[in-house]
Order: C-alpha cells, then sequence, then structure tokens
C-alpha cells in the first residue's frame, strides 16, 4: 500500500475554540490549565480526525498556541532578555514575544512593558511567523521539549504521529539579529544550534518516533551560496548522530529546481515536494533522489479551497511510482492545511452547486487518502466518478463562465490602461481644481469602527432593523467623521467606511463572481483569523457598491472627499483565487469592475479617489525572475485599468501597508498620490530608497497598530527627518493606515498633533 500523508492540520478548531480560549486566557477569564486542557483536546481530535479519515502519516507539533516558529523559538531559548526578565511562566514568555505584554505591578508581581517581536509573513501566504530574534548573548539549549510531549500524547492515544519541525537552516535565515547584536548573520550561528536539533531529535527517538518531517520552506527562495552550503553542514551533521530519527525534508510553495543541488545526495530518508505550485519539477527531483531515497508527492492543495481534480493527483503520482518504485512514494498533501478552513460541513448557507466544488482541510483528509488507495490498486471508482462529476460541472457552469466578461478583458488596451496626460500636466489640473496647501494634509479611510457601528451592522444583518434604519445610521456616522476632520482642520477628507465589515468582502459582496462562507476561518496570525472570500467565477459589477456614502459624504462639505475602493491586486490577494483561470486575468476582471466603480465615483462628483493596494508586496513570487516581472506588470496594469478612466483633473490615491515596499514596484501604477506605512522605518537608506519617487507620497508618520499618541514635536522631529531626502512639494501628511482599530480618544489627539504639525511646515513655506 502507498502510503498517505498530511503535513499539518489547521490548530484553530472547527468554531475557533483555539482563539476563544486564548483570548479568555490574555484577559484573565480563564485559567492556564484551562488553555492546555483546550489545547489537548484539539490535538486529540484532530489526530483522530485524520487517523479515522485514513491517514497513514499524521503530523504532530502541528500544533501551537501561537506560532510553530515561535514554538521554536522558545524551545532553543532563543529568547531576548528583555522577555525573561519577569520570572513569566513558559507559556506567558510566548504570547509577550508573539504579542508584547504590559502589566501594573502588583503586590507580588513586577510591572511588564514589553513589546513584540517583528512577525512577517509566511512565504508568499497570509500567515504571519515571529520572527526568530537572535543575539551575540543568545545560549541555544533545550528549554522543554513540545515536540516529544505532543509526540507521546498522541501515541498515548493509539496513534503513531511524524513530528515535524521547522529545519534548521530555515528557522536561521527566516530570523534576524536583535538591535543589540546587528552584526551578527544568523546562518553563523548553524554549527551552534545543530546540537540543540540533534538533542531534541534524539528524544524523539527514545520516545519511538521513527521518521520525523524536517520542513525546510526557504529552499523555493533564491538562497545566497552560504546559505545554500548550510544544508550540507546541517544534514551531514544529523547522519553522524546515532540515534536519530529518520529524517523527510519537506520543502513546499514553489519549485526546488534553482536549489536541488544544495538538497541533492544528503543523507535523509527521502524528501517532500509541493506539485501543486510545480508539477514540471518531477522529473528532475526524482533523478535527484539517491537509491533507496523516498519521495513524498504533494498534490492535494493546502493553500487552496478547491476539490482536488483526483484524476490528474493519480496521474502525477503515478509518475513517481513508475519511475522508483511504488514503496518509495508517499500520496501527500502540498503543504501543511494550516492555510485551509477547518470543514466544509459547517458551511450551511453555501450554494449547493457552488459547495459542490470546494474542499476544506478535513475533505482534503479523504482526497489525500482516495488518491494513496487509487494507485495502489483499490477500487476507488465510486469516489473517482463523484470527483469527475464535479469537476467537470465546475468547468462548465454558467457562475465560471461569463462570456462578456471573458471578452472584456481580451479588449484591454495600452490605452485603457494609461492615465490622458502625465503626472506634471495632470498635477497642474488637480492644483487648480483642489488649490490644496503644502504639507497637505489626510487620513486613510476608516474611522474608529465602534462598538455602536458592529452592534447596528448585526442588528440590520439578523433583521432586526431595517435597511432605512441602517442607512441613517451610517449617515449619522459619516456626518460626524466629516464635521471631526472639518472641526481639526484636515484637508482631504474621507467618510470614515462604517458601513464595510472588510475592504475585501465588501465589494467581494457586492460583485458577481464571489461566494462567501459563514465559518471558513484561516489563522492570520495569534489568534487573529480571517474569513477570505472565494473567486468563484468571472467577476463583474452589477452596479454601484460605494458611491452612495461617498457622494453623501461629499454633499456635507466644501473640502475634496475621496472615495475609496479596495484594489483589484489586493481583492486577488486575500482571497481564494480560483485554480482554473490565472492570477492575472481574475486580477484584470477586477480592475474592470473597479474601472467601472472609479468612472461612477468621478461622475457622480467625487474627484479624489484612493485605490488601496496593501497586498500588492506580499504577491510578489517568492524569486527573482520572468514570474516576478510578469506579476509586477500585470499588478501594475490592473491597477491602471481600474483608475485610467477618469480625467485629468481627479487625483488618484493609493496606500500600501503591511510591508517593506519597494517604491520601484509601484512607480507603474502611476498614482498621483500614495500613502505608505512608514512610522516604523528608521533605516535612513530605506528613507532615501523613496527620494526619487515621481509622483506625490504621504510617509505614514505614525503607527496606527497602538494607541500611543504622538505629539506634535515628534510629528515636527519625524517630518524634518523625511525632509532630509524628500521634497517639500510633494510631500503629504498622514497617518500610517486607516484607523478602524482605534479608539476616538487616541485617533482625536493622534490627528489633532500632526494637523498642527503640517501647519508649522506649512508656515514656513
Ligand atoms: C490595510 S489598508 C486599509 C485601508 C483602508 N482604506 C482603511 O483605511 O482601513
Ligand atoms: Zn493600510
Amino acid at each position: 500500500m502507498v502510503q498517505s500523508s498530511v503535513l499539518g492540520f489547521p490548530r484553530i478548531g472547527a468554531n475557533r475554540e483555539l482563539k476563544k480560549t486564548t483570548e479568555a486566557y490574555w484577559s484573565g477569564k480563564v485559567n492556564v490549565e484551562e488553555l492546555l486542557k483546550v489545547g489537548k483536546d484539539l490535538r486529540a481530535h484532530n489526530w483522530k480526525l485524520q487517523k479515522d479519515a485514513g491517514v497513514d502519516v499524521i503530523a504532530s507539533n502541528d500544533f501551537s498556541y501561537y506560532d510553530q516558529v515561535l514554538d521554536l523559538s522558545l524551545l532553543f531559548n532563543v529568547i531576548p532578555d528583555r522577555y525573561t526578565k519577569f520570572d513569566l511562566a513558559p507559556i506567558d514568555v510566548l504570547f509577550a514575544m508573539g504579542r508584547g505584554l504590559q502589566r501594573k505591578a502588583t503586590d507580588s508581581t513586577p510591572a511588564v512593558d514589553v513589546t513584540a517581536l517583528e512577525m512577517v509573513k509566511w512565504f508568499d501566504s497570509n500567515y504571519h511567523y515571529v520572527r526568530p530574534t537572535f543575539s551575540h548573548s543568545t545560549q541555544f539549549k533545550l528549554n522543554g521539549q513540545k515536540p516529544v510531549d505532543e509526540y507521546l500524547e498522541a501515541k498515548a492515544l493509539g496513534i503513531e504521529t511524524r513530528p515535524v519541525l521547522v529545519g534548521p537552516v530555515s528557522y536561521l535565515f527566516l530570523g534576524k539579529s536583535d538591535k543589540d547584536s546587528l552584526d551578527l548573520d544568523p546562518i553563523s550561528l548553524l554549527s551552534k544550534i545543530l546540537p540543540v536539533y540533534a538533542e531534541i531529535l534524539a528524544k524523539l527517538a527514545a520516545a519511538g518516533a521513527k521518521t520525523v518531517q524536517i520542513d525546510e520552506p526557504i529552499l523555493v527562495l533564491d538562497l545566497p551560496q552560504k546559505v545554500q552550503a548550510a544544508f550540507k553542514q546541517a544534514y551531514e551533521f544529523f547522519a553522524q548522530h546515532a540515534g536519530l530519527p529518520e529524517i523527510i525534508l519537506a520543502t513546499y510553495f514553489g519549485d526546488v529546481r534553482p536549489n536541488l543541488a544544495a538538497v541533492e545526495g544528503l543523507p535523509v530518508a527521502g524528501f517532500h515536494y509541493d506539485f501543486v505550485r510545480c508539477p514540471e519539477q518531477i522529473d528532475e527531483v526524482i533523478k535527484a533522489l539517491t537509491p533507496k531515497q523516498v519521495l513524498s508527492v504533494g498534490v492535494i492543495d493546502g493553500r487552496n479551497i478547491w476539490k482536488a481534480d483526483i484524476t490528474k493527483a493519480i496521474a502525477v503520482v503515478k509518475k513517481a511510482i513508475t519511475a522508483i518504485g511504488a514503496e518509495r512514494v508517499i500520496v501527500a498533501t502540498s503543504s501543511s492545511l494550516l492555510h485551509t478552513p477547518v470543514d466544509l460541513s459547517n458551511e450551511k448557507k453555501l450554494d449547493a452547486e457552488i459547495k459542490d466544488w470546494f474542499s476544506f482541510a478535513t475533505q482534503k483528509l479523504a482526497e489525500v487518502v482516495v488518491v494513496a488507495k487509487a494507485v495502489s490498486g483499490a477500487d476507488v471508482s465510486g469516489a473517482l466518478e463523484a470527483n469527475k462529476k464535479s469537476i467537470s460541472a465546475r468547468a462548465a457552469s454558467a457562475i465560471t463562465n461569463d462570456a462578456k466578461v471573458q471578452e472584456r478583458v481580451a479588449s484591454i488596451n495600452e490605452k485603457m490602461a494609461t492615465r490622458a496626460s502625465a503626472f506634471n500636466a495632470r498635477l497642474a489640473e488637480q492644483k487648480k481644481h483642489f488649490n490644496l496647501p503644502a504639507f497637505p494634509t489626510t487620513t486613510i479611510g476608516s474611522f474608529p469602527q465602534t462598538k455602536d457601528i458592529r452592534i447596528n451592522r448585526n442588528k440590520f444583518t439578523k433583521g432586526e432593523i431595517t435597511a432605512e434604519q441602517y442607512e441613517k445610521f451610517i449617515e449619522s456616522e459619516i456626518e460626524s467623521v466629516v464635521r471631526f476632520q472639518e472641526e481639526i482642520g484636515l484637508d482631504v477628507l474621507v467618510h470614515g467606511e462604517p458601513e464595510r465589515n472588510d475592504m475585501v468582502q465588501y465589494f467581494g459582496e457586492q460583485l458577481k463572481g464571489y461566494a462567501f462562507t459563514s465559518n471558513g476561518w484561516v489563522q492570520s496570525y495569534g489568534s487573529r483569523y480571517v474569513r477570505p472570500p472565494i473567486i468563484v467565477g468571472d467577476i463583474s459589477r452589477p452596479k454601484a457598491m460605494s458611491v452612495k456614502e461617498s457622494v453623501y459624504a461629499q454633499s456635507l462639505t466644501s473640502k475634496p472627499m475621496k472615495g475609496m475602493l479596495t484594489g483589484p491586486v489586493t481583492c486577488l490577494r486575500w482571497s481564494f483565487p480560483r485554480n482554473d483561470v490565472s492570477h492575472k486575468v481574475q486580477s484584470l476582471q477586477l480592475g474592470l469592475a473597479l474601472r467601472d466603480e472609479v468612472n461612477d465615483l468621478e461622475k457622480a462628483g467625487v474627484y479624489v479617489i484612493q485605490v488601496d493596494e496593501p497586498a500588492i508586496r506580499e504577491g510578489l513570487p517568492l524569486r527573482a525572475g520572468a514570474e516576478r516581472s510578469d506579476y509586477l506588470q500585470w499588478a501594475a496594469q490592473s491597477f491602471r485599468v481600474a483608475t485610467s478612466g477618469v480625467e485629468d483633473r481627479t487625483q488618484i490615491h493609493s496606500h500600501f501597508c503591511y510591508s517593506d515596499l519597494d517604491p520601484n514596484h509601484i512607480k507603474a501604477l502611476d498614482a498621483d498620490v500614495v500613502s505608505i506605512e512608514f512610522s516604523k522605518k528608521d533605516d535612513p537608506n530605506y528613507i532615501q530608497e523613496f527620494s526619487e519617487y515621481p509622483n506625490h507620497i504621504g510617509l505614514g508618520l505614525f503607527d496606527i497598530h497602538s494607541p500611543r499618541i504622538p505629539s506634535t514635536d515628534e510629528f515636527v522631529a519625524r517630518i524634518q527627518e523625511i525632509l532630509k531626502v524628500y521634497p517639500a512639494e510633494k510631500f503629504w501628511v498622514n497617518p500610517d493606515c486607516g484607523l478602524k482599530t482605534r479608539g476616538w480618544e487616541e485617533t482625536r489627539a493622534s490627528l489633532t498633533n500632526m494637523v498642527e504639525a503640517a501647519k508649522l511646515f506649512r508656515a514656513q513655506q
């Protein structure tokens, strides 16, 4: 029998049990025992689910109370001193590193005030890991034995598991040096960390683990020579240690071939690769195996929600079997299932036709097993027939195919994606029209989403208030936000986005071609989960989506009102995309739908329009090369399709956050004004990179993730610093991002100080 294997299962629980308990623990409502019990129950439930589904190789140590990379930092004692001096319990150290900790002193405990470690996107997913942070004083040593405990916990339930750990080379490479040790290159710590890895591996072996899965996902990145060489050092080190478990070295989310030389011939039991992302790599990776090594063939998508095409998956696995024999092949998910929602059967409201196309983590278990059975010669004809039927129904469905949309995409030309005049000519028109002062002030769009807003939205969703009542409520919110902005003297106003639950979902719900889940949560970081909408078919906009609110807001003031839209790339990136049509085509369809909206806003008298693209950076393909340059091309093209149908005097803004943006990546968008998250950037070289940005720019002046209120002096100092490299003529004054997660008190104070500072500079002009 060919074995089936799952690289990891979502830990959040079918009903977000982990979030609820973790947050209750943070707020002191449940004690640590209860938290640990919920964790234990979730693990047991997930292992049993997999075992009952017939999965042969089940992962353990895929569970985490916060993040699996952070767990390793705790395990290996990679804990900056600032977290160790308060005598916290290990789990509280974990949470303090993950999310910071502020606690008043009590009779028996000191006051605590530490910020969180840096959090970064996990490759090109929307999951964030906590960055390992090393310093010269880091002393690697085993601090607990979580992987062993969880292995034994499963064993006690009668379930044999394969523990999973992020591997040493990826762990170091994904980390960074701490402020006090900037000269330290994490990869240089390899020889120090290897013995500690060996120690935990030895303990796993002693507990009975025959095989471990070691993830080295960085193998799909462009790697410096030194890092490539580190694989040999690491895995030969393990091979020289007697008594360690066998190692399956796993990588995913891309093509391993450019780094194949770095792993070819390593003394490991086998490899796992992702053939959903990159089926083309199969021949070469097979050739690179030594005679006994096994190949774990990732054919069930761990990153998306579509039912697998079982026939295709079988064909890929058979190719491997023909080349190396069934006993050396494992059928697997492409990556951990962490990135997919837990269970489709929890969806009660999905249209039955569409629901039949989906497969969430629980359903994917059955898919892996069916493929393994099929290639082992078992009769799976029933399952296979059913699968073929859904695959062809989806392909032929009127929901997926809209000839009009397809024609419109085919008719996109350069003219449609280019503003009528170049920036300087547009700027001249805009100056005449808006007559803005120097250092114009604005915000990024949302204002505090108060409890009152959430209560009213809920009442409306539940039918407890009428559409009319809800509309009145939204209008009164808009009005008070407009009055506030006038009062403190902002120059370009916004309506505050009170009507939006989420910046993608709000538009997705109004677009044709989208579907929504009620419980399809996926972990984004810590206890924050998202529920991405799903692009199921060709996208179009049946009617205006945001015009009413913007027009109402503009009617209240003589100052320019900024219309607010979410850009095509961000809509695509923060949804589950289709897998039957390219990302480029989906993005262009979204671009066209937004073009209609932008044009309608202009027609209705809204002459400043911001199209947000916070996700543009995270969509960047992991490796340099053709795929990346294509992406940058179509991402910019989609944005320009959306925004180029307007007159010169209409001012197009865009906004970017959540990442270290390269200004070169956004020049081609040709937005008149861009705002960028910037307040935490203090590297002068990075600031310098923006000095050549051709159009106008607002480098975010305060952190909207924190309730802290910067003083006017602080704003002045920051503006002065940026002015060293950035000319006053192009300078906009704004926060880092929208204010929806903030309270009114700090919003009022921070914005007042920001406007004050802008006025001081204006007076000097
Ligand atoms: C994550 S970017 C958010 C932009 C949006 N306009 C807002 O202000 O909330
Ligand atoms: Zn933002």
